[in-house]
């Protein structure tokens, strides 16, 4: 696991494109037969990708976060982006084929993650918050999300935004977790941009409809903006004081996953055109 600290706006009004890289940017979420984990000072948010192939994987941090267990007092959002899996929860195995997702409380003990076929391995993206009340485990398929069709064509903006963990559908600490894909031909994501000062937010990118595609990330104050060019599968960290949208050269998906004062999704402040530098 790596640690990433927190910034002020005027942190990166300086930085030239490696740091503002460095700082933001996780640049590999999925390595086969591991696991890389990022822990940031923004709402201590951990976030990134289990990988299991020949044998299962368990996230084991316990002196790092000076408790017993991993999610002695944390809750997990997982959501699988690749082949067939499974994940055993203190001893029962759940199927997850891709797309599926899950939360898993406050107070587990073990989350034991497999692969069905070592050469197709699942990808869990999984995404930690910290919690203070266990809430129920739930297994979360793609088919329950709830799907918010947003923008439009003569936008390129046509996208669905599929929430997996969202208040008005189950108990949850802190987090809220989605999954937003782009319609074939659009490439706008979160445009109109906004903030929401209340929360963080982090967004992972991937399924490019062209592997060669990137995706010009674009953080910052609404009046000081900078960007970040993504490969799939790479990951950024958007402050609450950060605007957070992005631009691809072609069609792609990213997971969303937040935390901070609410768990009131549109609490969004919607930034005019005209204020973007
Ligand atoms: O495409 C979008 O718009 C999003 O997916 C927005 C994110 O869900 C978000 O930023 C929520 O705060
Ligand atoms: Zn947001």
């Amino acid at each position: 696991m790596v640690t990433r600290f927190a910034h002020a706006p005027e942190d990166i009004q300086h930085y030239d494109t490696s740091k503002l890289r460095e700082e933001f940017l996780m640049d590999k979420i999925f390595n086969p037969g591991d696991i890389l984990l990022t822990y940031t000072y923004n709402d201590r948010m951990i976030f990134g990708g289990v990988t299991p192939t020949t044998e299962p994987l368990e996230i084991k941090l316990s002196k790092e976060l000076g408790v017993n267990f991993f999610l002695q007092r944390r809750e997990l959002g997982v959501i699988n982006i690749g082949g067939k899996g499974s994940i055993t929860i203190n001893g029962q195995t759940e199927e997850m084929v891709k797309q599926d997702g899950y939360y898993i409380g406050m107070g587990t003990e073990h989350v034991v993650f497999a692969s069905a076929d070592a050469s197709d391995p699942a990808k869990f993206y999984v995404v930690s918050t910290p919690a203070h009340k266990t809430y129920p485990n739930k297994k979360l398929p793609f088919a329950n999300a709830l799907a918010k069709p947003m923008g439009d064509q003569a936008h390129m903006n046509k996208r669905t935004i599929y929430k997996y963990i969202d208040a008005s559908q189950m108990d949850t600490c802190q987090l809220q977790m989605g999954y937003t894909v782009l319609a074939p031909g659009s490439s706008w994501n979160t445009m109109p941009a906004h903030t929401h000062a209340r929360r963080m937010e982090t967004y992972m990118y991937f399924d490019f409809t062209d592997p060669n595609a990137r995706v010009f990330h674009i953080l910052g104050k609404p009046n000081e903006t900078r960007h970040i060019v993504l490969n799939p599968e790479q990951a950024v960290v958007n402050p609450s004081w950060s605007i957070h949208c992005g631009v691809g050269t072609s069609s792609y998906s990213f997971i969303w996953a937040m935390c901070g004062e609410n768990q009131t999704y549109d609490d969004m402040d919607q930034i005019p055109m005209n204020e973007l530098r």
